[in-house]
């Protein structure tokens, strides 16, 4: 058997992921056509690589399917509760650093921080008869930092893409999502709340704490990790 490292199948993480481990003298590569999810690992013994879907690697890893991942802390730190105690973080990767954040519509010209939010949330169910919406897929996350805030007159919906469109489409009132460069939040009328910062995220390599390893597996991911800390 070999160790199962976890890898996002498609996009940026795929690619920086596959240019990270390059550089440490690990090459992996996507094998067979385009649209076959199957990879190799070349450079080093005993490794096979999966291919994912990067929202799919923290549940894999909990479930001690696969050894190693490669996924977002955002998304360790919403799927799995008491994260710590079933993953390790290794090592971060130095990119697809973004921000879980809060915004609101620009045109709310009273409402810059999470206090503003309370009390605009009041006035509008009051108004409204229902609660201010706030579209995320983050919910465990958005819930735990709202609470934290004292932040309580409000009800999460769900949306798992296009999260700022949300706004324009009257589904909810302001939204709960991954931000890099700001410019999906600008071209959406989207302004962060200044006290709004719910998560810091980039690509970090985990390592399940469940699962199984035999002596042969247990000698490769000592020879990977040695590897990827040097
Ligand atoms: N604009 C961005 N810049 C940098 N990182 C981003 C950006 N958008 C998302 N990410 C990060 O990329 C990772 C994957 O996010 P994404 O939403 O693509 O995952 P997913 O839900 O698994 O998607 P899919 O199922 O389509 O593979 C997350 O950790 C997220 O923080
Ligand atoms: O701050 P920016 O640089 O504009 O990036 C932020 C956008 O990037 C991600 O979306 P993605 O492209 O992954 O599509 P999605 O909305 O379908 O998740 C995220 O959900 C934001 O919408």
């Amino acid at each position: 058997m070999s160790v199962k490292l976890g890898v996002p199948s498609k996009g940026r993480l795929m690619d920086k992921t596959f240019d990270w481990f390059e550089k440490r003298g690990i090459r992996l590569s996507r094998t067979g056509s385009d649209r076959e999810y199957s990879g190799a690992v070349d450079g080093i013994d005993g490794i096979s690589l999966v291919l994912l879907s990067a929202g799919e690697i923290p549940r894999e890893l909990a479930a001690g399917r696969i050894h190693l991942g490669v996924t977002g802390t955002d998304l360790v730190h919403e799927k799995l509760p008491r994260w710590e105690q079933q993953v390790e973080e290794i090592a971060p990767l130095g990119f697809g650093q973004a921000d879980l954040i809060l915004a609101v519509p620009s045109c709310w010209a009273d409402v810059d921080t999470l206090d503003d939010l309370d009390a605009a949330a009041a006035a509008f169910r009051a108004r409204h008869g229902f609660r201010v919406r706030i579209a995320t897929k983050y919910h465990r996350l958005v819930r735990d930092f709202l609470t934290d805030a004292g932040v309580a007159d409000y009800q999460l919906v769900d949306s798992q893409g296009a999260t700022e469109g949300t706004v324009k489409n009257e589904t909810a009132e302001a939204i709960a999502d991954i931000t890099s460069t700001g410019e999906t939040l600008r071209a959406n009328h989207l302004k962060l709340l200044s006290d709004g910062l719910v998560l810091r995220s980039q690509a970090t390599l985990w390592r399940s704490r469940g699962a199984a390893c035999d002596a042969g597996e247990k000698q490769a991911l000592a020879a990977l990790l040695k590897r990827v800390d040097g």
